[in-house]
């Protein structure tokens, strides 16, 4: 059983979804996004549930505090295990969705959902970010004071690239849960992501969890991809 590897399901179809779950039977934890909860919502989460799977609630809010933290704790009583929120929504926006899994952990007498503050998508560079997003800095220091300001919001988990993580843990140690997708096995094409490194780099870097999509379910065996990519980072220890 895989703990690392997190398997984006942004494919079509309830069946055809459910099946690649029950193929990579080594596979704990699968991500719900965009893509899956648009068309599937609620039960997908449950038929991942009823499975014993770990799910990931990519559903970056990003919205005013008070729908934030509402959405928030919908998602928490969804019994999802992580979800996102953008860093960039603020720090209002930030400790209204910490608050939303105190109160649900208060009300509710159990441990709610790790919440991730998604820093700079792994989709952006150092040129997108300053012609798209009119951002005069580098990615890194982005990464690095969205960062500081999760923290101070109470949040302690964070999506980025496994390229900051290094840094990352250099600033905070291990007071983040890390989560980076942009990942690239070497026999994969690198797509519409930007900042991407190897699977065992990814790793040895720092990185607590990564989120795998294409390089998988695209794959002409999906089984085999999860698996080599499985077999090549279980023995990787951080650097
Ligand atoms: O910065 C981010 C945040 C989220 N994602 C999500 O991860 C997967 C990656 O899929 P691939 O097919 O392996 O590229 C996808 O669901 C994204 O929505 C990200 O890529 N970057």
């Amino acid at each position: 059983m895989s703990n690392k590897i997190i398997v984006a399901l942004d494919l079509k179809g309830l069946d055809n979804i459910l099946r690649l779950v029950d193929t990579l039977e080594n596979a704990l934890w699968f991500k719900v996004g965009a893509v899956n909860f648009t068309a599937y919502g609620i039960k997908l989460i449950e038929e991942l549930k009823k499975r014993n799977k770990k799910v990931f609630l990519d559903l970056k809010y990003h919205d005013i505090p008070n729908t934030t933290k509402e959405a928030v704790y919908s998602a928490a009583e969804l019994g999802v295990d992580m979800l996102t929120i953008h860093s960039i929504g603020g720090t209002s926006m930030m400790k209204a969705a910490a608050d939303a899994i105190r109160e649900f952990e208060q009300k509710e007498g159990k441990k709610g959902p790790l919440i991730l503050a998604v820093t700079v998508l792994t989709s952006i560079d150092n040129d997108a970010l300053k012609e798209d997003m009119f951002i005069n800095d580098t990615v890194e220091n982005t990464v690095l004071k969205l960062a500081s300001k999760a923290m101070k919001s109470s949040i302690n988990g964070l999506v980025a690239s496994a390229k900051e993580t290094k840094m990352l843990r250099e600033k905070f140690g291990n007071y983040f849960t890390i989560v980076t997708p942009g990942i690239r096995p070497s026999w994969s094409a690198k797509q519409d992501q930007k900042r991407i490194t190897t699977p065992s780099d990814a790793i040895k870097l720092g990185s607590d969890f990564m989120v795998i999509g294409r390089p998988i379910y695209k794959a002409e065996n999906p089984k085999e991809a999860f698996e080599k990519i499985r077999k090549e980072t279980e023995n990787v220890n951080p650097r």
